[in-house]
């Protein structure tokens, strides 16, 4: 009986995604029938070998790519169905991305940075201040708002890049080794910080070969042979 309880819907669900590329001979299948379930507030990470498929599986769950086969919905909107315009504006709305291809603007100083990724998430203007100033605190960067990102290390960058990330406070957050570039206490600390976000009811979803992270995560998926396995 579910009598009184929330019943979530899922913030992302796959079913039976299969994704290939190219074709005859140069055709590899990286995805062979993914099916996997992200509820609200959920913590999941992906590991795997490199090549294993944890990027194009985090591509297709933030619309940057479609599946070949199965389906993929989130936010409880398809993918497909969604069509280029619909998936830019989810992508710009719900989803925060940490990836080395959302890399920051480099014209732009740190504080722009992210105040363009609130921007481009229609966050009013009048909570940019506010937005920016606790997001760059969070991830230990407030001192430096306004240095180019060529005038910071590539672990400030992933720092900003993380800041730029959840300033908006997206439903979904996507992270492709967010702390590839940190060293085990500023990991640790991002850690702290997505887990604070996650208690705020923000869905995360990340890949990772840090043992750190790994130790203490809730739900752990190793991407093997184009599936997922516990
Ligand atoms: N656009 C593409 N065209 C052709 N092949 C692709 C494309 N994108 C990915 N692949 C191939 O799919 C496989 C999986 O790549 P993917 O980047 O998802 O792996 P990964 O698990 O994230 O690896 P890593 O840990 O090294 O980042 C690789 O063999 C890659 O060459």
């Amino acid at each position: 009986m579910e009598t009184g309880s929330i019943v979530e819907s899922p913030i992302v669900q796959l079913s039976g995604v299969e994704k290939s590329f190219g074709a005859g001979a140069a055709r590899v299948e990286v995805l062979k029938g993914i099916d996997l379930t992200l509820t609200a507030g959920s913590l999941v990470m992906l590991r795997g070998r490199s090549g294993s498929g944890k990027t194009t599986l985090l591509n297709i769950m933030g619309g940057l790519d479609l599946p070949s086969e199965g389906s993929a919905v989130v936010d409880g909107q398809p993918l497909k169905a969604l069509g280029d315009k619909g998936r830019t504006k989810l992508r710009q709305r719900q989803i925060g991305f940490v990836f080395q291809s959302y890399a920051l603007h480099p014209l732009l100083s740190v504080k722009e940075n992210v105040e363009l990724g609130l921007r481009m998430a229609g966050t009013p203007s009048g909570l940019w201040e506010e937005r920016i100033n606790l997001c760059l605190e969070l991830v230990g960067m407030a001192k430096r708002p306004l240095h180019r990102p060529y005038e910071l290390s590539g672990g400030e960058q992933q720092r900003v890049a993380i800041a730029k990330a959840v300033a908006p406070s997206p439903k979904l957050l996507l992270a492709d080794e967010p702390t590839a570039e940190l060293d085990t206490g500023m990991s640790k600390r991002i850690l702290a910080l997505f887990r604070q976000l996650q208690g705020d009811g923000m869905t995360i979803c990340m890949t990772t070969h840090d043992q750190t992270m790994l130790e203490v995560a809730d739900n752990v998926y190793e991407m093997a042979d184009g599936r997922l396995g516990k």
